[in-house]
């Protein structure tokens, strides 16, 4: 506690302990809206590659890259990023290269992450790469694991995983519960990197970012410049206060906010949100159940006492148990079946299933529902793949209200969606309307990934132009 203490300190920060939460992140001054409480370069960290995305283990490019022609399980994209990541790679290089073919295709991110962080405590250990006041493995024995709350099927998991990364490493020396205890240290405090628009790229272990607790009304947000992480702001903070970020998607109810919190974390929140006064089962309803049969009406719909099916609490319209099952089947047979054996690229069959899929959650789903504005947010996606930017305009209008009702005004989520909007809006020639989108959005992103980063210039630039072309089109119009 004291090593992390001196090296927040400096910072405007504290580290306590709470008994109900464990270490927590304290502020020793006021923070304002936008302003970075905290930065931290990972101890350790890695690519998520699959069989199908590759990244650059150096800056997670996935273009013009080159597999290591030793080991032939990393991917650079060139010769400057294989040279910054050489000291720990060539360890991880030595012991991937003695696997067999077969075996390299276990090696998936969390065993490489496991490996990489052993490797990096012996180079630290052994002095080949130094050893900061933030960059140090004592953080990292420091955290929770949560080892006594994993049931049997996780307990035997992290062994077998335990056993691979045992059988790359070959350490004779090395402690295979120590082993499974980081891996369960991971599952509840290594974050995903993602890139300005919150795409995944990597995962990470930042293990002084890892003291911050969760709230489902975070006055906190975690971004990743490259995979430097930031914490910053998003409202004031005042001296004395508690910092929280969120660690889960906060759009869904209490009751589904929960199950993740503690199936992951092992913990029940008790922020604001969790503990409010009005209804959990009223919010669940809204935002996961179904809607009256009436098309006018807006009820929502809650079980009868006798549970054969639901009853609109606005109008009393009942909806019977078979017919709520019978929808629900034919969405899943075509979520599960139908659109995982569409042909790669065939964006006109995928727009039209997931249009049925659409078609059936507008039928079932209160209008609120989070899976219909899911369903909304992969058309947005797939109708700007194929530049029909009419129809994703109109999509991606549906999905900010969605988001107004499920994010807080500060959210990035939003503002990205807000920043596509503008785009869409431009590209169709709505200047007036994009530089009201790019506002909003500059409004939000600026407070949650400051001023500074290239996505944010780029988005500055847009508005600017935006407003530009507005003042031409004006003087045209007055000649
Ligand atoms: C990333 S760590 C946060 C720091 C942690 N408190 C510690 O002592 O190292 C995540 C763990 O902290 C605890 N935690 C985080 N947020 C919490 C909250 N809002 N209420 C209770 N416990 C919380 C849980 O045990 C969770 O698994």
């Amino acid at each position: 506690m004291e090593e992390l203490q001196n090296v927040v300190g400096d910072g405007g920060l504290a580290v306590s302990n709470l008994p109900e939460k464990g270490r927590c992140l304290l502020t020793t001054k006021n923070f304002y809206p936008g302003e970075v409480i905290l930065r931290q370069e990972p101890y350790v960290c890695v690519p998520n590659n699959s069989s199908t995305v590759s990244r650059c283990d150096g800056c997670f490019a996935s273009e013009s890259l080159k597999k290591c022609s030793a080991c032939q399980v990393v991917w650079y994209c060139g010769s400057t990023c294989q040279k910054s990541e050489w000291k720990l790679h060539r360890l991880e290089c030595n012991a991937l290269s003695r696997l067999e073919k077969e075996k390299r295709k276990a090696v998936t991110p969390s065993i490489r992450l496991m490996v990489r962080l052993y490797l990096s405590r012996k180079l630290q250990n052994e002095m080949f790469i130094p050893t900061s006041v933030t960059d140090s493995y004592n953080f990292v024995e420091a955290l929770v694991s949560h080892l006594k709350d994993l049931d049997e099927k996780q307990l035997v998991l992290y062994a077998q995983m335990a056993n691979l990364v045992h059988f790359i490493l070959q350490w004779p020396e090395i402690n295979l519960k120590e082993i499974a205890e980081n891996f369960s240290k991971l599952a509840c405090n290594a974050h995903t990197i993602c890139d300005c628009e919150l795409r995944p790229l990597g995962t990470g272990l930042y293990p002084v970012v890892s003291i911050i607790n969760h709230s489902c009304m975070p006055n906190a947000v975690l971004t990743f410049e490259g995979k430097s992480s930031v914490v910053r702001a998003v409202e004031h903070i005042p001296e004395g206060a508690e910092v929280s970020i969120a660690y889960i998607d906060t759009a869904g109810s209490t009751m589904t906010r929960q199950k993740a919190l503690k199936e992951q974390y092992f913990f029940t929140c008790t922020c604001p949100r969790c503990i409010k006064v009005y209804d959990d089962i009223q919010e669940s309803a809204i935002l996961e159940g179904y809607r009256c049969k009436d098309d006018r009406c807006n009820g929502f719909l809650l079980r009868d006492s006798e549970d054969k099916g639901f009853i609109c609490q606005t109008c009393g319209l009942r909806r019977s148990k078979e017919e709520v099952k019978r929808i629900v089947c034919e969405i899943t047979a075509i979520s599960d079946k139908k659109l995982k054996s569409t042909s790669p690229g065939n964006h006109e069959e995928v727009i039209s299933l997931y249009k049925m899929i659409e078609k059936l959650q507008m039928e079932l789903c209160h209008p609120s529902s989070i899976s219909l504005m899911r369903t909304q947010e992969e058309l947005l996606k797939i109708l700007m793949e194929l530049g029909d930017w009419r129809e994703a305009l109109a999509y991606c209008r549906l999905t900010i209200t969605g988001y107004q009702r499920v994010y807080p005004e500060l959210h990035p989520l939003l503002g990205l969606q807000y920043y596509t909007c503008g785009k869409i809006e431009w590209l169709l020639g709505y200047t007036e309307d994009a530089i009201k989108s790019l506002t909003r959005a500059v409004d939000i992103l600026r407070i949650t990934h400051g001023t500074n980063s290239p996505f944010m210039k780029e988005l500055m630039m847009k508005l600017d132009e935006a407003h530009a072309e507005a003042s031409y089109n004006l003087s045209s119009k007055d000649e």
